[in-house]
């Protein structure tokens, strides 16, 4: 492997996370809002290589030192012992959780859960057992039931599991409620009240399996009437926890367990935890580039095949320093897309392509769609968050067959394309706001008004071949070789090869005119050129009309609260509080209210949206001023919904917290200068939302230009 290509391999992982070079300069501060354990500076880094040279050496550099440290660390962790072929009970996993959330160091963390890993795969008594108990500690240490694009959440109610906690400890509503309103954690409540409760005798202890079973089984269960068998199975599985176990019960069925341990440090972890049983049973040694090398294994499996299942198999049959032998590209798993970043004009491209051959293509305004056709003939449709909307599109399935006939020879694909709401009678596309008129759920084809055009602008897999290792322009090719247009239903997006100034600016031009927003620049030849999944790549970036006309890229935030109306608005709400998203703590930073924008429908349509949503108390994973009462809103929301904003600057704010942690000394944020409300962004998950990160960047390069 080469130096780029590894630093590629190893920037997909960890691409979405933002720029390292920027955030290695910023010192993360305690969080001014929440009581949990602050990060360490040193020890928070993430690996996140941008994209120069110098960095990648740099980055190598720091990766060994982690494994070294890493390895160093051994001894020193303590996991509570398991018995050989025995069931893992849930109490020593919850002891695991318990530790995980005293410790602040990530590098710490990542040492106790993969002590914890290792001692699965050294008690587990076959190779199946390795694999299946594995899975399930690993999915309740992440707090999951299933691949995240099977779409399979837990995230209970409050009222279900009050419910829940009542009936299970035999303690009153109002006695739990009292409880929670001091705590704000459930999983708190849950612990006061199981240790309150004396017990006649002692109950079958909990086992993983039985708990992720139930888990699962709850999360799949919907409709009214399971209500009261969710409850049912809690109280079950209550009856058995002691008090610890009852706190990260509760937590897990809220959604969040508070341990602040981040999936990507679960890859390494596990990475390591693999890497090492292996050695050991050959009896090696496991030296730092050993466990690096395990470590990109996991990473890029991990971006290519998102699911877990499939990766602890592999790794367990095969040597996680195979991986990559395994887990490539399958059509029916979504990948995470490759991101844009934005450019200001095409001087600005110019500049930052010198030297290299790039392409532009219209950027089209629909939704983002990962079409998989598999070698069984379905089709699956992905959102831009891997959430399946095939149910959505029953009309893109005569689009798939009609492909296969225009060419036998295509038997399996994954494309990247935007769906795009298009009028048949004048064969030209309309605006976003027509395509989000669709049904969204049991769409039958006979009823769909809005007809779409799929515009496919990249092709990552074909014929059950990976394609992610050749240039764009080679995968192009792919594209235009083995399929065919199909018109008014499927295109390949409108390009233009050239590098002249004048003859880019007419083609923007003409994107407008088209109805698309502006242009997709992209590098088109060797390295530079290859699909990064999940990354936010300098080797795609976007230019749109509005960024020429002076404003900025658009955010997506997440609605944390809301105020009261007044005047017009009386009865509903009148305006919002938003906030960016950190990935690293996995926390909500506030960052504007917003008020304009809306219209008296919309404003209608979001109390009906929001209102269920509606919390007594703010989330632990909620940062604002709570010393400062102007802070916080009226109302605060279960984060479930984003907003795309415009916005005319940046401003740095003692009320707002966004971005805090990586200016001066935490005590300032950033927030935003005259919001505006432009659409409800469902094809993004909260987590997908504009990153705290990234708004820093902003408002440091717009600090920059004044
Ligand atoms: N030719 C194209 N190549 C790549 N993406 C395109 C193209 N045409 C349209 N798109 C769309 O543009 C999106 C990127 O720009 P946009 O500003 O709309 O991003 P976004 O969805 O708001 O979020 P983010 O930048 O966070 O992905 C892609 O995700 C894709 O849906
Ligand atoms: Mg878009
Ligand atoms: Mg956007």
């Amino acid at each position: 492997m080469t130096a780029t290509q590894k630093q590629q391999t190893l920037s997909r992982f960890f691409g979405s996370q933002g720029e390292r070079c920027m955030a290695k300069k910023r010192s993360r501060s305690p969080s001014p809002a929440s009581s949990k354990k602050a990060p360490k500076s040193d020890d928070t880094k993430e690996s996140t290589p941008d994209d120069s040279v110098a960095d990648v050496a740099d980055d190598a550099k720091e990766r060994l030192i982690d494994a070294k440290e890493l390895l160093k660390m051994d001894s020193e962790v303590k996991v509570p012992d398991m018995a050989v072929g025995k069931p893992i009970l849930y109490s020593k996993l919850c002891e695991v959780f318990e530790a995980l959330e005293k410790e602040s160091g990530r590098l710490k963390c990542i040492e106790i859960a993969s002590e914890m890993f290792s001692h699965v795969l050294d008690t587990s008594e076959n190779q199946e057992d390795q694999i299946r108990n594995l899975v399930e500690v690993n999915y309740l240490t992440i707090n999951r039931v299933c691949p995240d694009y099977e779409g399979l959440e837990l995230g209970l109610g409050e009222t279900l599991l009050m419910k829940a906690l009542a009936t299970g400890t035999g303690r009153s509503m109002q006695q739990l409620k009292k409880d929670l309103g001091e705590y704000g954690d459930i999983g708190l409540v849950a612990q006061k009240s199981r240790s309150k409760q004396s017990l006649m005798f002692k109950p079958q202890p909990l086992t993983v399996s039985q708990v992720f079973k139930n888990l699962k089984e709850i999360a799949s269960m919907s409709g009214a009437s399971s209500q009261n068998k969710k409850i049912a199975m809690i109280n079950r599985m209550l009856t058995s926890c002691d008090s610890r176990e009852a706190k990260f019960l509760m937590r897990s069925l809220e959604g969040t367990l508070r341990i602040q341990f981040a999936e990507k440090s679960v890859v390494v972890a596990l990475a390591k935890a693999l890497v090492e049983h292996e050695m050991k049973q050959r009896g090696q040694k496991v030296t730092p580039a050993i466990l690096s090398e395990a470590e990109e294994q996991m990473k890029e499996a991990f971006s290519q095949t998102p699911n877990y299942e499939l990766i602890i198999e592999s790794a367990i049959k095969y040597g996680t320093l195979k991986l990559m032998d395994h887990c490539t590209l399958k059509p029916g798993i979504p990948l995470k897309p490759m991101l844009a970043k934005p450019t200001k004009s095409i001087t600005e491209i110019l500049n930052q392509f010198e030297n290299q051959e790039f392409t532009c293509e219209y950027k089209y305004d629909g939704e983002r769609a990962q079409v998989h056709l598999l070698p069984d003939r379905t089709l699956r449709v992905y959102s831009r968050s891997s959430e399946n909307m095939t149910q959505r599109y029953p009309d893109l399935i005569p689009v798939m067959e009609e492909l296969q006939r225009l060419n036998p020879e295509v038997k399996s694909f994954i494309l990247d394309c935007e769906c795009v709401a298009w009028d048949k009678k004048q064969e030209k596309i309309l605006p976003f706001q027509i395509l989000s008129t669709r049904k969204r759920k049991d769409v039958k084809e006979e009823d769909i008004t809005v007809q779409v055009c799929l515009f496919a602008f990249d092709i990552l897999l074909y014929n059950g071949e990976s394609l992610l290792q050749k240039s764009l322009k080679e995968r192009r090719q792919y594209m235009y070789d083995n399929l065919k247009v199909i018109p008014g239903k499927f295109r390949f997006s409108e390009k233009l090869d050239s590098s002249d100034l004048d003859v880019i600016t007419k083609f923007l031009d003409q994107s407008v005119k088209d109805s698309c927003e502006g242009l997709m620049i992209k590098t088109l030849n060797g390295t530079n050129s290859l699909y990064e999944p999940s990354k936010r790549s300098r080797n795609w970036l976007k230019l749109k009309k509005d960024y020429l006309e002076g404003v900025g890229d658009s955010l997506d935030l997440v609605v944390i609260g809301a105020y009261v109306g007044k005047g017009k608005r009386t009865g509903g709400y009148g305006g919002f509080l938003l906030a960016s998203y950190n990935p690293d703590s996995g926390e909500f930073e506030a960052i504007c209210k917003i008020g304009t924008g809306f219209s008296e429908e919309m404003l209608a349509s979001l109390f009906e949206k929001l209102k269920p949503t509606q919390l007594d108390e703010p989330k632990a994973s909620f940062v604002y001023d709570k010393t400062n009462p102007r802070a916080a809103p009226d109302i605060w929301f279960e984060p479930t919904t984003l907003f795309e904003v415009k916005v005319a600057d940046f401003t740095e704010s003692p009320l707002y917290k966004c971005g805090y942690s990586f200016l001066g000394d935490g005590s300032k944020g950033v927030s935003l200068r005259f919001p505006r409300f432009v659409r409800i962004r469902d094809d993004k998950s909260v987590e997908d939302a504009t990153t705290s990160e990234q708004i820093v960047e902003m408002y440091e390069k717009q600090a920059h230009l004044s």
